[in-house]
């Protein structure tokens, strides 16, 4: 058998993740490889790759690339994810660490003996143009008409490390973000592209989302997508602090702190070490 690397699987609400781990493998990733990797057909089928512990900014941190082979600063799911991968892997000790990542440093908890229940403190959201980046004169971008495929839609934006569209509605489906999503992700608009989650509001502390991702496509859960989403009915002023973000793979919960600061709670598992073929990376 030729040399082969491993791989570990974990999913995030369904959101399902390979993690790389760099200090074992001594491998190039490049962005069609990656594509492949997280093929469904050709490949082992994965919404993306988590790629560490690598350094970042001197600290323990860890990159993360979409299925299309694209890099994002920054994915919930994937640094809850990446947090039980380095428990699992003894590479941390404790229940609270940091992990650095390329939106900034993330601050984790994990909350029980399992380690299947994970709290990151995410950081503040800015609904700032400049900063998400959408085009057009600097301002915040609250309830802004945009016209997607001929139809016009009032969208909120925001960063939390990466870009989000948040348009609420009546009727959220998978059918609707599947058609609406591809025009947003790819709208003039946003010069980095953007993720788009579909948002209707149950009360005010539930909301549910369906979740077109950046560079990804339809997925069932999004950590960021999750923040983003309670960020923006809470800056509209629909929802308290607390919000569970329901989504098709399961909830999130999402707490607001006094100064802004977005907590994310939520699960993690473990699925399986998949011994890959080499031809994968060379
Ligand atoms: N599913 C992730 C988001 C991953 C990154 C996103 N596709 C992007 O490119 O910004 C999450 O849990 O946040």
């Amino acid at each position: 058998m030729t040399d082969s690397i491993v791989m570990t699987k974990y999913q995030g609400l369904g959101n399902d993740y390979l993690v790389l781990d760099a200090k074992k493998n001594k491998v190039q990733l490049q962005g069609k490889k990656i594509a492949v990797l997280c093929q469904r057909g050709f490949g082992l089928g994965a919404d993306g790759i988590l790629y560490g512990p690598v350094e970042i900014n001197g600290k323990m941190g860890v990159r993360i690339f979409n299925s299309d082979g694209s890099e994002s600063a920054i994915s919930g799911n994937g640094v809850r994810i990446f947090a039980k991968y380095l428990m699992d892997q003894g590479y941390v000790h404790g229940n609270k660490f940091s992990i650095e990542t390329e939106a900034g440093t993330m601050e984790v908890e994990c909350l029980n003996a399992r380690a299947t229940e994970f709290r990151v403190k995410m950081g503040k959201a800015s609904f700032i143009s400049r900063e998400i980046p959408v085009t057009g004169e600097i301002r915040e971008v609250i309830n802004e008409p945009f016209v997607f495929h001929g139809q016009e839609y009032k969208a909120t934006c925001l960063t939390v490390g990466n870009p989000h569209c948040i348009i609420f509605t009546d009727q959220i489906s998978r059918e609707k973000v599947e058609k609406l999503g591809p025009y947003v992700e790819n709208a003039d608009e946003f010069p980095e592209r953007i993720n788009l989650q579909i948002c209707r509001q149950i009360d005010k502390g539930n909301l549910e989302i369906e979740i077109w991702e950046r560079g990804c496509g339809y997925t069932k859960a999004s950590g960021t997508g999750s923040c983003a989403a309670a960020m923006a009915a809470y800056r509209l002023g629909m929802m308290e602090r607390r919000i569970n973000v329901n989504q098709p793979g399961g909830m999130i919960q999402i707490d607001i702190g006094k100064d802004d600061t977005i907590y994310m709670t939520g699960t993690v598992g473990y699925i399986a070490d998949i011994r890959v073929a080499e031809s994968f990376f060379s």
